[in-house]
């Protein structure tokens, strides 16, 4: 199941290679002999049945399992050349590069000008007019800033449930990383709210490099230029979104996508 079908033209450029990357929970295995480029400034999206190991390849990309014991990576994952497996990684800085969204809205409850100020406290000492206007350009590229502009003293959680998502986002743009992980930003949220997401993460894929983890496939073929299907922690097929669902190559992700899996 290892074969790998990346057909990417030469011009990209990776953010991110993945090398022999192995995954284990204590003593299962979570992932097995994961090999991705992921291009830079393009959207990447991981599909796959129920527990094939998407989150766990996305949380890998910043070292979100280093906070559970008996977590661990093999293998390499190269952030533009350095590894980032490596135990003398710095963790802070890595997770300012390599910003994450999770799939439950999490705004902190504190009000909405704080929530983006809070994260670019921990990495850059602002005066108060360039965190204004850091505040302002993180909420206008989350597609929000109309929305919230009147109202920044309000707390996060006033905030409906698709708004919160797009202020988790600007928060995550924020402190401007190099890559956004998407762990199914949008399944919490309305049609109405999704479609937004997906128009953002669009947008922003000119600035920033994306991964994300998603449930619907149709999702997946709207909002990404890369696929990689995913079973039982292995990669199946990774390649051009449009080639892998209009003709995937193995039997196996034509299942899958056609609903014909299990
Ligand atoms: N904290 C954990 N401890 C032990 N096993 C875990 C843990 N988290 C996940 N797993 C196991 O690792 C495998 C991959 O889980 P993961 O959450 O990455 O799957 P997924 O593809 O994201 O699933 P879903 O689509 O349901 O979110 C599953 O078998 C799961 O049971």
């Amino acid at each position: 199941m290892s074969e790998m079908n990346t057909n990417q033209p030469a011009a990209l450029k990776n953010a991110l290679e993945i090398k022999n990357l192995n995954f284990y929970y204590g003593s299962f295995q979570g992932l097995k002999n994961i090999n991705l480029d992921i291009a830079e400034k393009h959207v990447t999206a991981f599909i796959g049945p129920s527990g094939c190991g998407k989150s766990t390849l996305l949380r890998t990309l910043n070292r979100m399992y280093d906070l559970y014991p008996g977590q661990r990576a093999e293998g390499e994952i190269n952030f533009y050349g350095q590894n980032i497996l490596d135990p003398k990684q710095d963790l802070n800085l890595l997770r300012s590069r390599v910003g994450m969204i999770f799939q439950k809205p999490t705004p902190f409850p504190m009000s909405i000008y704080d929530n983006i100020a809070f994260g670019v406290k921990l990495y850059e000492s602002l005066s108060r007019a360039e965190m204004d206007e850091r505040v302002e350009w993180s909420l206008t590229k989350a597609a929000l800033w109309g929305e919230v502009k009147d109202k920044l003293n309000q707390s996060g959680l006033s905030l409906s449930g698709g708004q919160q998502q797009r202020l988790c986002i600007a928060r995550g743009v924020a402190v401007k990383p190099s890559i956004l992980l998407l762990d199914e930003p949008t399944s919490a949220l309305d049609p109405i709210s999704t479609a937004k997401v997906e128009e953002l993460v669009h947008e922003l894929k000119k600035d920033y490099t994306i991964a994300i983890v998603t449930h619907n496939m149709q999702q997946a073929a709207r909002v990404s230029d890369f696929t990689a299907y995913m079973y039982l922690g292995e990669m199946v097929e990774f390649g051009k979104t449009d080639e892998l669902f209009i003709k995937p190559k193995r039997k196996e992700t034509e299942d899958y996508i056609t609903g014909r899996f299990g």
